[in-house]
């Protein structure tokens, strides 16, 4: 076992833009162990996205270091799967069809049969059995994001980084989505970062929250999230969690460069 999986250090980062370099990055530092999940929110714009194409090797830091499973990442990797706020289902392929779609790249050996077993596994967990040959445009925002999570999952990566996939669905679905995810990594554990503005789904799905300051952004602050793996959603009404959500919500007032009243 890899203590960190994901460890991200000392990262310094600016866009080059037309009215000269963007600093956006300035001093990141992240650890993630094996089969942990870290949540990442911050001000809007400080930097989030940028970490996420940061650790699926999308792009190279300025200064600092990322490395994933004790190897420095100089490139993209076929051990990630990548979720975003919008899923990007082809169209003119059924649900199935683009949930294999990453086994057709990453393992172009592996038969049809195994492909379809392997995808109607996963989509049987997120509850779209039967759905399977319908095409995108059929389904429910909420469903798509499932069939998404399920494509980003089919090939079993290391690592599953996440920015702000429930962020366009109503509250109902994405409880309902939080929950397909806690059982999704019970069932087969990977490694998460999910960026997100939403404090209690932090807190809902993470092992450790972590709080950017205002751009260019560092880590602020570090929060252990001490709650059983088998979370309802019940814990959300409990004093533990009320106090948690407080000091996250002060440390974005912090980050945005807010007053804080001392409680
Ligand atoms: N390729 C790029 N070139 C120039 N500037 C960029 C580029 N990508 C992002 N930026 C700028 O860098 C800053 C950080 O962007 P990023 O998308 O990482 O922030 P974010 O925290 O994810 O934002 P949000 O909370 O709004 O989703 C923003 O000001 C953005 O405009």
């Amino acid at each position: 076992m890899i203590e960190n999986l994901i460890e991200i250090k000392g990262v310094k980062h600016a866009y080059a833009t037309a009215s000269g370099p963007l600093p956006v990055l300035d001093g990141l530092d992240v650890s993630v162990p094996e089969g942990s999940f870290a949540a990442v929110v911050g001000p809007s714009g400080c930097g989030k996205s940028t970490l996420t194409r940061l650790v699926a090797g999308l792009m190279k830091p300025d200064e600092g270091e990322v490395w994933l499973h004790g190897e420095r990442v100089r490139g993209p990797r076929k051990t990630v799967g990548m979720a975003f706020q919008n899923p990007v289902l082809l169209e003119w392929r059924t649900i199935i069809d683009n949930v294999i779609l990453p086994l057709e790249i990453v393992a172009p050996r592996m038969s049809r049969a195994d492909r379809i077993a392997r995808a109607m596994e996963l989509l049987e967990m997120v509850g779209l059995t039967g759905f399977e040959n319908k095409r995108p445009s059929e389904l429910s925002g909420g469903m798509r994001q499932r069939a998404s999570l399920c494509r980003s999952l089919v090939h079993k990566p290391d690592v599953l980084i996440m920015d702000e996939p429930f962020g366009a669905l109503d509250n109902f679905t994405r409880e309902d989505l939080w929950q397909t995810m806690r059982d999704l990594r019970r069932a087969e554990p990977f490694t998460t970062i999910l960026i997100t503005h939403d404090l209690t789904e932090s807190v809902f799905l993470g092992d450790q929250v972590i709080v950017l300051s205002g751009r260019p952004a560092r880590t602020q602050y570090v929060m252990q999230v001490d709650l059983p793996d088998d979370r309802t959603l019940d814990v959300l009404y409990t004093p533990p969690v009320a106090d948690m959500l407080h000091i996250l919500r002060d440390q974005i007032k912090i980050a945005q460069g807010r007053d804080v009243e001392v409680h």
